[in-house]
């Protein structure tokens, strides 16, 4: 049986992650690497080709799936539209606020053009919103809760490096404990936004950038920061470098409901990442495969991971999950 054949669109944490995790699936290969910047500059993991991203057309026809680890912030937005014109593809888009908007524009360009796009594929959202639609369908009388961290969130370390005046930066979430605590004694407590997490940014300043303005940049930032009590601190990029290498994440999806006589019931589903870009890379080849899957059953347009039927996601097939996994 032929491989599925699979592009990388931008080389950053996630696309390093692509790569990595496409060498644990034997039913799939890596075709090229595809990037806004100088080819020869980039620094592969493997020996992939590496092209620029205006050469991408020669590929239609030779990518089943183009998996797109670009910025959520400024990047797929354009790519994600753009890209869906010409491939199948996969995303991890993840401006919650934005999902609704971007969907729209990555179906007019899928739909007509007889692609499948999944997009918002990774842990939250991604994994975190299958488990919260199971929690809410199973228990419709309950309260459901999301918890991040500690741990560095990667759109919200995206969303920090692309404001003027950042060279470098992250941002780490916090999870507040009396909120935490107050949901797992199953108190079912009414939480804003700003009473879950905490977010703190350490940045790198470009030479002669205003720290005052960046800062300020940075807390007022709709859909990222402005709904949240938000530290920035400054540091050298040695430190940086230095301190805040490691990606580790993680988080947990609570449901806690009564069932139809009166009985409490919890449902959990937690994660512990030691690196969140290869556990998002992770989910966004086991998509791949799916929306690879789906095409050729002539589900073309958007998607998202709730569209997504469970078994298409394995390398297994149907007759051999049902023996193994029921
Ligand atoms: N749904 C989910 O659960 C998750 C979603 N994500 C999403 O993944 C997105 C990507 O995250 P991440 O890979 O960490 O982002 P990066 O900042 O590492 O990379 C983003 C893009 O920037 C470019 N780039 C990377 N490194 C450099 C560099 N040194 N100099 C110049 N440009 C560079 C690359 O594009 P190019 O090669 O074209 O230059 C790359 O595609 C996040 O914005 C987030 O939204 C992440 C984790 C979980
Ligand atoms: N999309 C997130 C994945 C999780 C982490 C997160 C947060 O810390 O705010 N929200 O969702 C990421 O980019 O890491």
């Amino acid at each position: 049986t032929t491989k599925i054949r699979i592009g990388i669109a931008g080389y950053g944490n996630l696309g390093r992650g692509v790569e990595s995790a496409l060498a644990q699936n034997g039913d799939m290969e890596l075709v090229g690497v595809f990037t806004r910047r100088e080819p020869g500059q980039l620094k592969l993991l493997g020996n992939a080709p590496v092209l620029h991203i205006d050469d991408i057309g020669q590929y239609q026809g030779k990518i089943d799936v183009l998996i797109l680890c670009g910025g959520s912030k400024n990047d797929l937005p354009e790519q994600g539209p753009a890209l869906a014109a010409l491939f199948n593809t996969v995303d991890s888009f993840d401006t919650h606020a934005k999902v609704p908007e971007y969907f729209e524009a990555v179906n007019q360009s899928a739909e007509p053009a007889g692609n499948t796009a999944i997009i918002s594929v990774g842990w939250d959202p991604g994994l975190f919103s299958l488990n919260r639609l199971f929690g809410e369908a199973v228990l419709p009388e309950g309260a459901t809760y999301t918890f991040w961290g500690k741990g560095l969130s990667q759109g919200h370390s995206d969303a920090v490096r692309r404001v003027p005046g950042v060279k470098a930066g992250v941002q780490y979430t916090l999870p507040v404990p009396e909120a935490v605590e107050r949901v797992r004694n199953g108190e079912l407590p009414q939480l804003s936004t700003r009473e879950k997490h905490k977010r703190e940014c350490f940045v790198v300043l470009q030479e002669g950038a205003d720290a005052a303005a960046v800062e300020q940049a940075i807390v007022t930032m709709p859909d990222y920061f402005a709904d949240y009590d938000t530290t920035v601190n400054f540091l050298d990029e040695e430190t940086l470098r230095r301190d805040h290498e490691a990606m580790p994440h993680g988080g947990f999806v609570i449901r806690s409901g009564t069932t139809g006589q009166g009985n409490t019931q919890v449902v959990e589903y937690s994660l512990k990442l030691q690196s969140n870009p290869e556990f998002t890379a992770s989910v966004l080849v086991a998509y791949a495969r799916a929306a690879h899957r789906l095409n050729q059953m002539g589900q073309a347009g958007a998607k998202s991971v709730l569209d997504v039927p469970p078994g298409l996601l394995s390398p297994k097939s149907a007759a051999q999950l049902r023996k193994e996994l029921l």
